[in-house]
């Protein structure tokens, strides 16, 4: 997250570090947010069928061990890409994916499962979102120690479709910031969370992608795969595994 700020601790609950394997050690490398007690939603472009993965909930601070964490290892059978997803076309869309834990979370305090969206959803221009996450703190810039945030306003697609990002956006997807804050590598896969009328948040985007620019390029505003345009795979998905 570029120009953001600490988030207050375990105040994304279901915000999770998705960690692959190399040379025995784990490495972060893309955000997710816990649906369910026992699956995660990340993005598509996050994972490789090659690759061994775990999950890391109620994390704050990476440079410390805090007690609140849940290091939970993935099976590689239990990793459900979107079918539609391209890995060779990101302004296609359909950048989701969903994670079976090999063991359901405990949840607590510091570990919550996110409210979604209903199907069909659509944010007005300048709801007052909030992206999360752990990537870099600015273009080829280094990772937080301590899970960010920061205030991300929605453009809707009528404004992100024709003056910032052409037909790069599609209407499966959601615009937000274009100002100095921005999402950039690492935070891939992470919620965007938007406050719901009840006062509670609500995900409704999965870091998808910003400028190859550069993470926050102006007029180029951070772009999310629209939660509420899957709603039915997801349930689909979680029904059938
Ligand atoms: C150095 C980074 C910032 C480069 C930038 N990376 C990204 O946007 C990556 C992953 C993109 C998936 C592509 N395989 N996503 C992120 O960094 C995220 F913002 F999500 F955290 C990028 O490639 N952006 C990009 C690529 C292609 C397009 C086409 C729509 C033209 C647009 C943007």
């Amino acid at each position: 997250v570029v120009n953001g700020e600490d988030a207050v601790p375990y105040s994304w609950p279901w915000q999770v570090s998705l960690q692959y394997e190399s040379n025995g050690a784990f490495y972060h490398t893309c955000g997710g947010t816990l649906i369910a007690e026992d699956w995660v939603m990340t993005a598509g472009h996050c994972i490789s069928s090659s690759r061994t993965y775990r999950v890391v909930l109620g994390e704050y601070d990476r440079s410390v061990e805090e007690g609140s964490e849940q290091v939970i290892p993935i099976n590689s059978d239990d990793l459900f890409v979107h079918p539609k997803w391209n890995s060779n076309c990101v302004s296609c869309g359909n950048d989701i994916a969903l994670i079976k834990l090999s063991q359901s979370a405990q949840l607590g305090d510091a570990i919550q499962v996110a409210y979604l969206p209903a199907a069909g959803d659509i944010l007005p221009n300048k709801e007052p979102c909030y992206i999360t996450g752990s990537g870099r703190l600015y273009t080829n810039g280094p990772l937080p120690n301590k899970l960010q945030q920061a205030l991300l306003p929605v453009v809707d697609y009528a404004h992100c479709s024709s003056q910032w990002w052409g037909s790069s956006v599609k209407e499966t997807m959601v615009c937000a910031g274009g100002d100095i804050h921005s999402g950039c590598n690492g935070d891939s896969g992470g919620p965007l969370n938007c406050p719901a009328t009840d006062g509670t948040w609500e995900v409704h985007g999965v870091t998808s992608f910003v400028s190859s620019l550069g993470c926050n390029t102006l007029k180029k505003p951070t772009v999310f795969t629209r939660v509420s345009a899957f709603i039915d795979w997801i349930e689909e998905t979680i029904a059938s595994h």
